[in-house]
C-alpha cells in the first residue's frame, strides 16, 4: 500500500463522552464524520480504572452505524473475547504486555476464531515493538498508545512515534493506531511516521463542535502525511 492510499481513520473515543446520553453521543459523532467508534474496556487490574463490559458494547453497537473499534484493557482478553465480539466488535484489540511472546500467537488464533472482521494488538509507550516481529503477518491492526492507559485527558508522549516508523521499516503492513492525546496540535506527526486510525477522547468531546474538530484533525494528519511523504 502506498501512503496516499492509506486511509485516515477517525476514532472518537467514548471514554470521553456523557454516558449519561451514549446514544446521542454516537449520533452526534457520526453525523460529523467519525470513521469508528473506540470503546475503551478497562478491568481495574490491567489498569487502574474500570469502564465498560459487553452489555455497554451490544448497546453502543445498537446505537451505532459504524464500526466499533474496543480495546480491551483486561488481563484475560481471550476470556471474554467472544462476549465482546457477540456484542458488535469489530475490531479487537488485546495487549501485548497480557501475552507476551509466549502467549501472543495462541491469543491472536482465539480471538480469530470468534469470527471478529479484525484482530489487534496494542503496546504501551515504554513497551518496544520488534518482539512483535514474528506476529506482524497475523495482525490486521497495531495499536500504539501514546499515553499509560488508564485514562483520557493524558498529555501525548512523542518519543512512541519512533515505533510507528520502526513498525514500517518493519514491513508491518496493517493498520497503526494511536491513542492518547491525540489532538490537532498532535495528529500531523502521528500521520507523518505512518500511523492510519487516530483515537482522540478529550480533543473531540471536550470540543465546542465536534464536526469541525474532526474535519480539522482529518486535514491536519493529511497534511502531516503529505509533508512526510516529499
Ligand atoms: O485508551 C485510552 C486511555 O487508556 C483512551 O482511549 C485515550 O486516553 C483517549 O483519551 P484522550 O484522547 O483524552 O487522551
Amino acid at each position: 500500500m502506498t501512503d496516499s492510499d492509506r486511509p485516515i481513520l477517525i476514532a472518537p473515543s467514548l471514554l470521553s463522552c456523557d454516558f449519561a446520553r451514549i446514544g446521542e453521543e454516537v449520533a452526534r459523532v457520526e453525523a460529523g464524520g467519525a470513521d469508528w467508534l473506540h470503546v475503551d474496556v478497562m478491568d481495574g487490574h490491567f489498569v487502574p480504572n474500570l469502564t465498560i463490559g459487553p452489555p455497554i458494547v451490544k448497546a453502543i453497537h445498537a446505537a451505532a452505524r459504524i464500526p466499533l473499534d474496543v480495546h480491551l484493557m483486561i488481563s484475560e482478553p481471550v476470556r471474554y473475547a467472544e462476549a465482546f465480539v457477540d456484542a458488535g466488535a469489530h475490531v479487537l484489540t488485546f495487549h501485548w504486555e497480557v501475552t507476551g511472546a509466549a502467549g501472543t500467537g495462541a491469543a491472536i488464533e482465539a480471538i480469530r476464531a470468534t469470527g471478529v472482521p479484525a484482530v489487534g494488538i496494542s503496546v504501551n509507550p515504554d513497551t518496544p515493538v520488534e518482539p512483535l516481529e514474528p506476529f506482524l503477518d497475523s495482525l490486521d491492526l497495531i495499536l500504539v498508545m501514546s499515553v499509560f492507559p488508564g485514562f483520557g485527558g493524558q498529555k501525548f508522549i512523542p518519543e512512541v512515534l519512533t515505533k510507528v516508523r520502526r513498525l514500517r521499516e518493519m514491513g508491518f503492513e496493517g493498520l497503526i493506531e494511536m491513542d492518547g492525546g491525540v489532538a490537532p496540535a498532535t495528529i500531523a506527526d502521528c500521520a507523518a511516521a505512518g500511523t492510519d486510525a487516530f483515537v482522540a477522547g478529550s480533543a473531540i468531546f471536550g470540543s465546542e463542535d465536534v464536526a469541525a474538530t474532526m474535519k480539522e484533525m482529518r486535514r491536519l494528519a493529511a497534511e502531516g502525511r503529505q509533508t512526510a511523504a516529499i
